[in-house]
């Protein structure tokens, strides 16, 4: 079937353009820090953003920051894609590496744990807190799609770990200064009409899957939800039926400092420290 350029693009940007502007995920004056892997659903976000700041009226700013995890032969390309695209869009861009910041890079650490996917989790969100902390930034906007809530809305099923329940929908709210929210602007956009906007619109990108993804229970839970998909349509009937009972407020969370790197955390010290240390104990 031949998809039409310009119709799938005012598709897409109705759904991006809706979600920012029922959820009001962008106020005037505000400092936005896009995590930018180089794969289509940050980079979608990168320009969805961009046009967005053009055409809404609000007044923002853009920056972008990626991670390198140290994931040898496969993030290299995914930092080409985002300087690339960061260029073409001027977009300052800031690299900040596991290994700049822990002395070792993911490939050294990957088979300490059960699931890759844990560890670097933790690193990176602890780096993209901290880059857009230390940036001023107001929010961090990320490029998690439909099928990222859904298979996150499974998985705390999966795992009886309903303490996630609130982290669910497009805008996770400060809970501390120091702790920079997050958006999800691409929240009701379907993973494969990202895909199809790479293509028609023929973005670069870095379209290959991370070689630790494997270890991960997502990877499980996306297979077989595309296979439901495939035989019985069911993805937007999940995000809809999750859609009416996502908001469960977050509750009081009582926050302090770690005593090791002085981020904010639940319990000192935070997850990245104390992981920290028992990979030193090992290494
Ligand atoms: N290395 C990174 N540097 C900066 N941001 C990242 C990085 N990895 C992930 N993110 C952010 O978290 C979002 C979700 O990450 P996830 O690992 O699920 O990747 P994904 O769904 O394949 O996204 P993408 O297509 O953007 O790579 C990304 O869209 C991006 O905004």
């Amino acid at each position: 079937m031949k998809i039409e350029q310009d119709k799938f693009n005012s598709y897409v940007k109705k759904n991006v353009f809706e979600t920012l502007n029922d959820y009001k995920l962008i106020n005037k004056n505000e400092k936005i820090m896009i995590g930018v892997s180089g794969g289509k659903d940050s980079i979608l976000t990168l320009h969805m953003l961009y046009q967005y700041r053009q055409e809404s009226g609000i007044d923002f700013e853009l920056e972008a920051v990626c991670i390198d995890e140290g994931i040898c032969g496969y993030r290299e390309h995914g930092i080409e894609s985002a300087k690339e695209n960061c260029k073409n869009l001027d977009i300052p861009l800031t690299i900040a590496s596991f290994k700049d910041e822990w002395n070792y890079n993911l490939d050294d650490i990957h088979n300490l744990y059960k699931s890759t996917c844990m560890p670097c989790g933790v690193y990176r969100r602890y780096l993209l807190n901290k880059v857009s902390d230390s940036h001023k930034c107001d929010k961090i906007a990320t490029g998690h799609n439909m099928d990222d809530e859904i298979q996150s809305f499974l998985m705390t099923f999966a795992r009886n770990d309903q303490n996630k329940f609130p982290k669910f929908g497009p805008i996770l709210n400060r809970i501390d200064k120091h702790m920079v929210p997050r958006i999800k602007p691409l929240w009701q956009l379907p993973e494969k009409d990202v895909g199809i906007w790479c293509i028609v619109n023929n973005i670069p990108i870095h379209d290959e899957e991370c070689p630790y993804s494997v270890t991960s229970l997502r990877s499980d839970v996306k297979l077989f939800l595309n296979k439901l998909e495939e035989n019985y349509g069911v993805k937007q009937n999940i995000f809809n039926s999750f859609k009416k009972t996502f908001k469960i407020p977050q509750k009081e969370v009582h926050l302090e400092r770690c005593d090791i790197c002085g981020q904010v955390t639940a319990k000192s010290p935070c997850n990245a420290c104390k992981m920290t240390e028992e990979i030193k104990e090992i290494l």
